[in-house]
């Protein structure tokens, strides 16, 4: 079997005493691209934030492209590869968009105009300052911000909550191409699991922090039964295209 790109072993960690993951295994390879689905407050959001090394870890191993980063903090970890795109949204509002891109930019394979290319939105908003941007502009900034780091593995935590369809649709299309057209490893958290599982290829789904299935996606997608039995109603989807 290949080197796995991301590799962690029977993660567990939490807040203080407080257990939140427990036992979770997972490999991602170059390449690959993993939908983090679980109802609300499973664990979804702490398996990223222990990934960069903001929670408590109570015991297990994460390796990325042969490097153990179990004791690295969390900066360094950015540096080490593990691009983090956080709910939050995290620009600097005060900046333009392109001097949000350029303060961080560490002259790796994602330059401006590569970057530019990806989101031709902000190219258009390039003398825009971040607070001047809508929502979903606010999300490519970010994702486009974490892009300049030059990550290995992008860990993206609910990129289409709060927006208007339209840029959904936009935003959707533009992380498909991230993960088809440049081949970035992406680990993807989604409230609604229809609208991703097609741009993954694998998937994991987390119950009260443990791994309940660890699959391909495609699986999920032919196996309604599988979904609605750890997601519930969240994952069936409505005639209008969103979810109940
Ligand atoms: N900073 C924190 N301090 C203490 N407990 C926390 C903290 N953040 C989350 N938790 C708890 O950890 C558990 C998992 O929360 P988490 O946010 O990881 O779930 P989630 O699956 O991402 O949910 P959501 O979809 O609602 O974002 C919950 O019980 C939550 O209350």
């Amino acid at each position: 079997m290949s080197e796995a790109l991301l590799e962690v072993e029977k993660l567990s960690a939490g807040y203080g005493d407080a257990r939140v993951l427990d036992d979770v295994s997972f490999r991602l390879d170059q390449g690959g691209s993993l939908a983090l689905l679980g109802r609300n407050g499973m664990g979804k959001t702490t398996l990223l934030t222990s990934l960069i090394g903001l929670t408590r870890r109570h015991g297990g191993r994460i390796r990325l492209a042969g490097r153990d980063l179990t004791a690295v903090p969390t900066h360094r970890r950015a540096l080490a590869g593990l691009g983090w795109v956080p709910q939050e949204r995290d620009i600097f509002p005060s900046l333009t968009v392109e001097e949000n891109l350029t303060a961080i930019a560490t002259g790796g394979a994602w330059t401006l105009d590569r970057v530019y290319d990806l989101f031709p939105r902000l190219m258009e908003r390039r003398s825009n300052m971040g607070n001047q941007l809508s929502g979903g502009e606010q999300q490519m900034l970010a994702i486009a911000r974490a892009l300049m780091l030059d990550p290995k593995v992008l860990l993206l935590d609910e990129p289409m909550e709060g927006l208007a369809p339209l840029i959904v649709q936009e935003l959707f299309r533009i992380i498909q191409r991230m993960i088809e057209r440049d081949g970035l490893a992406v680990i993807l958290v989604e409230q609604h699991a229809h609208q991703i599982l097609p741009l993954t290829r694998d998937a994991m789904i987390l119950e009260r922090g443990r791994v309940v299935y660890s699959g391909d996606s495609r699986r999920l997608i032919d196996e309604p039964a599988l979904l609605d039995r750890w997601l519930g109603v969240g994952a069936v989807e409505l005639d209008d295209g969103t979810s109940a």
